[in-house]
């Protein structure tokens, strides 16, 4: 549905994102992580045809709408677009808005895919209504509609929740998910926000330092990060010195928790490890269990009360810091020694 090779996109001759490829199947939901000024917002309108890139090639279910032949304009690309700010027509009612971008069907054709579009989103009461007169989520909805209505095949949509509070992000996020998947429609949405993205996203692009640095589901990204920038921007987590030890034949990492042998099936890039080497390891909070009886003992100093867990921040006997996830019943204070066990399940080793 949505096909991406070898972007690259300028402002004044000066790049600032490329992306070697992304693909999207039908119905598919995309999140783009990224810090301010990663690209998020350039590669939205490069798709949508309101930036032009200086290389590369877009390709839809329609065909190619973007490479060095072609560049289709904006209002013939099946894309639908929600900013940040929804941009409802304030002097317009939710029925009016959708119809909006009806205009070649007749007012018959348009009132009965208005009425279509608006059950799907379940406004279909609130079709009368004023934008002012309704909640910031039936808002967002009534901009999916009026995206949706004229059958565009990708909405892409820039930091949807900017405008909502914050504690219902997480569910508006998740309920999104439920209705883009309800309507069918294959979408590429830009979130600041972790959680976010992991509530709504098959897959999950990570921009920074002015490229797309990976592109997977948000189990890969966070079990199997391409590099050391998406194992620091995804999740929480610490990373250990090491040293490649050869035994045997077996290849392990020293570290200051424990011998952690390398997976035979680990990755190429694993299998290049020299003895000796040194390494550094990705601790993630759960592969660090709590135990008070275990030999390995660490000092707390910080931590961090969230309901059901405490994050506690962990200094080994060598100083370095892990951090763990605790049921919130474990109760440590700063400067208590705190037993600890590595189960490290996805072993991330980067030179
Ligand atoms: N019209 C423009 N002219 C010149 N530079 C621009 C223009 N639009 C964006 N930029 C620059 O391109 C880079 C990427 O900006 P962009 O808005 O795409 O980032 P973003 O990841 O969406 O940021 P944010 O999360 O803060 O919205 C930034 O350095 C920005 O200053």
């Amino acid at each position: 549905m949505l096909a991406v090779r070898d972007l690259c996109i300028a402002y004044n001759n000066d790049p600032v994102l490329r992306v070697n490829e992304l693909h999207l199947k039908t119905g598919e939901i995309a999140c783009i992580l990224g810090p301010s000024g990663s690209g998020k917002s350039s590669f939205l309108h490069a798709l949508c045809g309101l930036h032009t890139p200086v290389s590369g090639c877009v390709e839809l279910k329609q065909g190619k709408v973007f490479d060095q032949q072609k560049n289709v304009a904006s209002a013939d690309r099946k894309i639908a677009m929600v900013f940040q700010d929804l941009s409802l027509f304030p002097h317009m009612t939710v029925q009016q808005n959708v119809a909006y971008g009806l205009h070649t069907l007749s007012k018959a054709e348009q009132a009965q895919r208005v009425s279509e579009v608006l059950s799907l989103v379940e406004l279909d009461s609130l079709a009368h209504r004023y934008p002012y007169e309704l909640s910031g989520g039936q808002q967002q909805r009534v901009a999916i509609a009026r995206a949706v209505a004229p059958q565009s095949e990708v909405l892409l949509m820039d930091e949807p929740f900017s405008s909502l509070d914050p504690s219902l992000r997480e569910q508006l996020a998740f309920d999104l998910r439920v209705l883009l998947k309800k309507l069918g429609i294959t979408a590429l949405i830009v979130t600041h926000d972790q959680q976010e993205a992991f509530a709504m996203a098959d897959k999950i692009a990570v921009f920074s330092e002015g490229v797309c640095q990976q592109w997977g589901s948000a189990y890969e990204l966070y079990h199997q990060p391409a590099n050391i920038e998406v194992a620091s921007f995804i999740g929480e987590g610490a990373f250990l010195q090491g040293k490649v030890v050869n035994n045997d034949g077996q290849k392990l990492v020293e570290t200051a928790l424990a011998r952690l042998a390398i997976p035979e099936s680990s990755s190429e890039k694993n299998e290049k490890l020299k003895h000796g080497q040194p390494v550094k390891v990705l601790v993630r909070p759960d592969d660090i269990l709590h135990r008070d009886h275990s030999e390995h003992k660490a000092i707390v100093v910080q931590r961090q009360f969230r309901g059901a867990h405490i994050m506690y921040t962990l200094a080994l006997a060598n100083s370095e810091e892990v951090l763990c996830l605790a049921p919130s019943h474990h109760d440590h204070q700063v400067g208590e020694a705190f037993g600890i066990q590595l189960d490290v399940q996805h072993m991330v080793v980067f030179s």
